[in-house]
């Protein structure tokens, strides 16, 4: 058996500093097990860039292996084709995409580099396991140097349908180059049938088996994969000496009241200010909850250099001032907005002493928060997840409460049947729930997909 090579443009951490998602962890635990090199970028920009030395973190049979780039390719691949073209169009944000960049910039030049530096650390019997939006034509790059190892890749955020995708210039070439994969996974079965469709109505692909396409001569599987966490691991944070200690730091602050939470990147695709306004909205048509309920939204920044996220910060702040002096008491402030990050194990305490989550996106490859929320809760005693439809999550979590959030009268609907679910039908519906995400944990899901290449 050859070694696992994951490729993603951020990477892992071998320490266990608490700072790292429940995927990094599951995709190190399965490095562990079998051997391999998890390779990408290091997040820094220096002048050699690509060219420049490897930064290599080892422990046992596990290798980081990252490398810079430099400042020319931060601002045409991550910040440009990346994030500013691929990402709002994934996430039907045609309106904010800027389409006159082409990938044969920054982004493709980024991918030869990565995959020519990638090229002398693999032997014959390896699998390459290539993730996310950063590199959609990296195999096919590595097929014209004559790799012939399986290669698989999965898309963390959404694939829309035909009608948006083709709105992208020179999609046929990028996705054509798609096409040097052997297994390609998405979220869900909705992103999963748009590829299909695509491949089908716009490259002659036909389907010939269940998950399996042919197209100009070559048979894909493409299947739907939706990512898990470690459900078990983080359901003990809420009991750890951090999660504790936030725990009766809110209980102390909010004495009986309800509190509801959002945490977010702050990001266009996640319907924060929407859900603001769906708060108000709660206030406004549900007045015996004014002094009695408080949201709390945690919001760390994130690609400010974008234009399109720059600006959400401040109408964020200017949001939560409204409605906090519209409805604001001596002793009560509706919203707190608190503009940076927390650990993990402190947010694990925050969910659990939260009445409701409420995750409410635009549009979501999947919303590991979601998860996170369930799994911190007291079975016992358990909040409620008030969850957008249009989260990748919610094709599992269907015993959430499903909101359309671009309507704030239905997000403030939705707040108020959690506010008022009883404590047996909390119970049965997060256990269903708890139990899919338990099944279906990062580790799980790993080790499926690397059945699915050929692992
Ligand atoms: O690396 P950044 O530019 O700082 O952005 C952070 C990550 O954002 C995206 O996350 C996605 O993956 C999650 C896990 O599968 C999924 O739950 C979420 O819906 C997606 O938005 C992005 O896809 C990652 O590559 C970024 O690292
Ligand atoms: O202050 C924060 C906010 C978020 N997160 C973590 O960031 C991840 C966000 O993942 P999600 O899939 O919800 O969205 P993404 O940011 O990847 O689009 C989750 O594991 C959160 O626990 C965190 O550690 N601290």
């Amino acid at each position: 058996m050859g070694k696992l090579i994951i490729v993603s443009n951020r990477v892992g951490s071998l320490k266990d500093t608490g700072k790292a998602g429940g995927l990094a962890v599951a995709l190190v635990d399965v490095l562990r097990e079998r051997g391999g090199v998890w390779f990408g970028w290091s997040g820094a920009v220096s002048d050699e860039g690509t060219f420049g030395e490897f930064k290599i973190e080892r422990s046992k049979q596990v290798e980081l292996v990252q490398l810079d780039i430099n400042k020319a390719d931060y601002d045409e691949y991550y910040a440009g084709y990346a994030n500013r073209t691929l990402w709002p169009i994934l996430h039907y944000r045609l309106d904010i995409a800027e389409f006159d960049r082409p990938f044969e910039e920054g982004y493709r030049r980024v991918n030869e580099r990565f995959a020519t530096r990638l090229k002398p650390l693999i032997k014959p019997d390896d699998l390459i396991w290539v993730h996310d939006y950063h590199f959609l034509p990296f195999a096919s790059t590595l097929r014209a140097m004559g790799v012939e190892n399986r290669i698989g890749f999965f898309l963390h955020i959404p694939f829309p349908s035909p009608d948006i995708i083709t709105a992208l210039p020179r999609h046929g070439a990028l996705i054509r180059s798609m096409l040097a994969y052997d297994l390609i996974g998405f979220q869900t079965m909705r992103d999963r049938n748009h590829f299909i469709d695509y491949l089908v109505q716009e490259q002659g692909g036909r389907v010939v088996d269940d998950d399996v396409v042919s197209v100009y001569g070559r048979e894909i599987t493409v299947r739907a994969f939706p990512i898990g966490i470690d459900a078990t691991g983080f359901a003990t944070f809420p009991d750890s000496p951090e999660g504790k200690r936030q725990q009766q730091r809110i209980r102390q602050a909010q004495r009986d009241r309800a509190q509801i939470v959002g945490v977010d990147r702050i990001d266009y695709t996640k319907g924060i200010p929407h859900r603001f306004r769906g708060f108000e909205r709660l206030l406004e048509e549900y007045p015996e909850n004014r002094g009695r309920v408080t949201f709390l939204q945690i919001a760390p920044s994130s690609r400010s250099e974008v234009d399109a996220y720059a600006d959400i910060q401040r109408e964020l702040e200017g949001l939560a001032g409204q409605i906090n002096g519209r409805f604001a008491d001596v002793d009560w402030t509706p919203i707190r907005f608190i503009a940076r990050g927390f650990p993990r194990k402190a947010l694990a305490g925050i969910y659990r002493a939260s009445r409701i989550g409420l995750v409410t996106p635009l549009r979501d490859g999947m919303n590991l928060v979601a998860k996170e929320y369930l799994a911190a809760q007291d079975p016992e005693n358990p909040g409620v997840l008030v969850l957008s439809r249009f989260a990748g999550a919610a094709e599992e979590l269907r015993e959430s409460v499903i909101v359309n959030p671009y309507s704030a009268a239905e997000v403030a609907a939705a707040l108020q049947t959690a506010l008022q679910m009883p404590l047996d039908e909390r119970k049965s519906r997060h256990a269903l729930m708890f139990e899919r995400i338990v099944r279906n944990d990062a580790h799980n899901w790993a080790t499926r997909y690397i059945r699915a290449l050929g692992g």
